[in-house]
């Protein structure tokens, strides 16, 4: 009797998956032609079948190590690429209103007599091609990031945006002051004539049009008609203000614009080539602005967006910073190097001394422009210690690494005990692992959305320090917990296929920041780690597989958090 009962069962869990596995794929379809782009061909959209139905496959294990392998896997009709250009489908045309109409002629170089020229676009030319659709590719066809951004999991049907899940409003029209900042307020102060809000309007800067966009579940959204006005606000507006910011331990501006936009700079250190001493522990690293705009760049390419947009700069440290600031202790701090740049140290807790000055060369430096979130008046956040913080000593072990089961206290631990948080953080050790960040210490959330939100992957900029080595103990969450959403996974294997490879598509998306320019935002040495590094979580992923199965059998996958099947988890 109990034998049939299992079997039975057994049989109602078998035609739920195929059900749910038919829907899935039902779904995909009709994501894709809800999204699809007028000058698509039908042979690409089978691609993207093929593809994914081969990424759902819970047989598939990273083969990305072996080519061959991985072309296998690939249907029969795909071309095969090597370039990190596809062109086998049109490509979405950049709009008349990407393209930039002003030209800032950008001196580029670094003032160095013995460095030749750049590339010879200027700053605001390659700003008008930034954003993920306002992309035209060297050749004539389809870069790999347009071909990554329009495949189906990147353009899954996503549930309404109820009013309460975006993170500010729009004071009704009449009693805004024009141009203030009194335009948006918090959810708090709205009163019951809100009907007239206009979330998306045309005549809203780009800034205020991002803060609008923030939900619950992102800080905006997948293929932004606003990421190339942003971008091009961070990095060709007039700086009209520069003050430090105070809090956090290095030197950083906070940057104005003349329509009341604000930006968080972080100045260039080290040079792309060189690797962090390995003597240095990770505490005492510089942050890097490269690293600031390459993980931007990452966290979009990996479907997260929960980095604000970070683009570079070069900015003239005299009339862009010295010149203008009203903050005196920064003003004090300027002076000229010996061989005449014109540098400046700050005031914070660490490297802000005339050894660690930043300096033009010989007024320019390069820099990172951070997207400033919506003021904490409006937005409040909360700040949580990482469950997986490390100890920040020489000589002391965290917790978690001293013990091997430390995850199941976590799971047990509100709010991981519940809801996204556990794999949404498990999403941030991913990010971390892939850019080598060991700094993570604390992440944030908005306080509106409690704990059923996003977390927000604030400061990046200890990562990309080093591409010789890997950091295992960053994955230890992945390690420890044996979780991961299906979202996240079907990403990194999407990412692991040769034509959608995670260095390919990222050389792409960073060679339309403005500082590509004056040299690409990662060497190819640290492109390449973040492929090495893409077949650790994948293997990672696959021995927890393994583990569960010869614990527990074939049943239910403890290792998959099903977040594409919402209604699979009430809790
Ligand atoms: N884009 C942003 N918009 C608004 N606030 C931000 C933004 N980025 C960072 N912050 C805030 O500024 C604080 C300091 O920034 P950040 O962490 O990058 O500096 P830091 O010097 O590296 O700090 P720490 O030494 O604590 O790591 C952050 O904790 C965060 O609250
Ligand atoms: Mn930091």
């Amino acid at each position: 009797m109990r034998w049939y009962t299992r079997r039975r069962s057994r049989t109602v869990c078998l035609s739920l998956v195929v059900a749910s596995l038919s829907l899935h794929l039902l779904l995909t379809v009709l994501s894709r032609s809800i999204y699809q782009n007028h000058c698509d061909t039908p042979s690409p959209r089978q691609t993207h079948l093929h593809t994914l139905r081969a990424l759902v496959d819970t047989n598939y294990t990273s083969r990305m190590s072996d080519n061959h392998a991985s072309y296998a896997k690939t249907p029969p009709g795909t071309r095969k690429v090597n370039s990190s250009h596809m062109d086998s489908n049109g490509p979405q045309k950049m709009s008349e209103k990407d393209a930039v109409t002003t030209k800032m002629a950008v001196k580029v170089g670094h003032g160095h007599k013995e460095e030749g020229p750049v590339d010879s676009l200027t700053m605001t030319e390659r700003v008008g091609k930034f954003g993920s659709m306002g992309i035209k590719p060297m050749g004539s066809g389809m870069s790999k990031l347009e071909a990554l951004f329009s495949h189906p999991l990147y353009n899954m049907p996503t549930p309404p945006i109820h009013e309460d899940d975006w993170l500010l409003k729009v004071k009704p029209k009449g009693k805004a002051r024009e141009t203030s900042t009194q335009m948006w307020v918090s959810d708090s102060d709205i009163g019951d004539d809100s009907a007239h809000w206009n979330r998306s309007s045309d005549s809203h800067p780009p800034w205020l049009r991002f803060h609008l966009g923030i939900s619950r579940w992102q800080l905006y959204p997948h293929l932004d008609p606003n990421m190339a006005p942003l971008a091009q606000q961070l990095s060709t507006h007039r700086i009209v203000s520069a003050v430090q910011k105070s809090g956090g331990t290095q030197l950083k501006l906070v940057m104005s614009f003349p329509n009341y936009g604000q930006a968080i700079l972080k100045p260039m250190k080290q040079e792309r080539d060189e690797e962090t001493n390995f003597n240095l522990y990770y505490f005492s690293d510089f942050e890097r602005h490269n690293a600031e705009i390459a993980a931007f760049h990452l966290d979009r390419v990996l479907g997260y967006r929960r980095i604000p947009p970070a683009v570079g700069r070069l900015v003239d440290v005299v009339t862009e910073i010295k010149d203008i600031t009203t903050d005196h202790k920064l003003a004090r701090t300027f002076f000229t190097s010996p061989v005449n740049n014109v540098c400046f140290y700050g005031q914070c807790s660490y490297y802000c001394s005339t050894e660690h000055a930043v300096c033009g060369r010989p007024q320019n430096l390069e820099a990172s422009l951070a997207m400033m979130l919506p003021d904490t008046s409006l937005a409040t956040r909360r700040s949580w210690r990482s469950p997986w913080k490390r100890s920040y000593s020489r000589s002391k072990l965290a917790v978690w690494e001293k013990d091997p089961d430390y995850c199941d206290t976590v799971k047990k631990t509100p709010p991981y005990n519940k809801g996204t948080r556990l794999v949404d953080l498990i999403d941030m050790t991913i990010l971390d692992f892939l850019m080598g960040n060991m700094d993570r210490h604390h992440y944030e959330t908005f306080d509106k959305f409690g704990n059923n939100t996003f977390l927000l992957h604030l400061d990046n900029g200890r990562a990309f320090g080093r591409h010789s080595t890997d950091e295992p103990s960053i994955l230890t969450p992945l390690e420890q917990c044996c979780r991961i959403r299906r979202s996240t996974l079907l990403h990194l294997r999407l990412l692991s296929l040769p034509q959608y490879r995670l260095s390919d598509v990222m050389r792409d998306s960073l060679s339309h920041d403005p500082l590509f320019s004056v040299a690409p935002l990662l060497s190819e040495l640290h492109l390449s780690a973040l492929d090495r590094r893409l077949v650790t979580v994948l293997q990672t992923v696959s021995r927890c597989q393994e583990r569960q199965r010869s614990r527990h059998g074939e049943g239910d996958d403890d290792v998959i958090y099903d977040d594409l099947c919402p209604q699979c988890h009430s809790s």
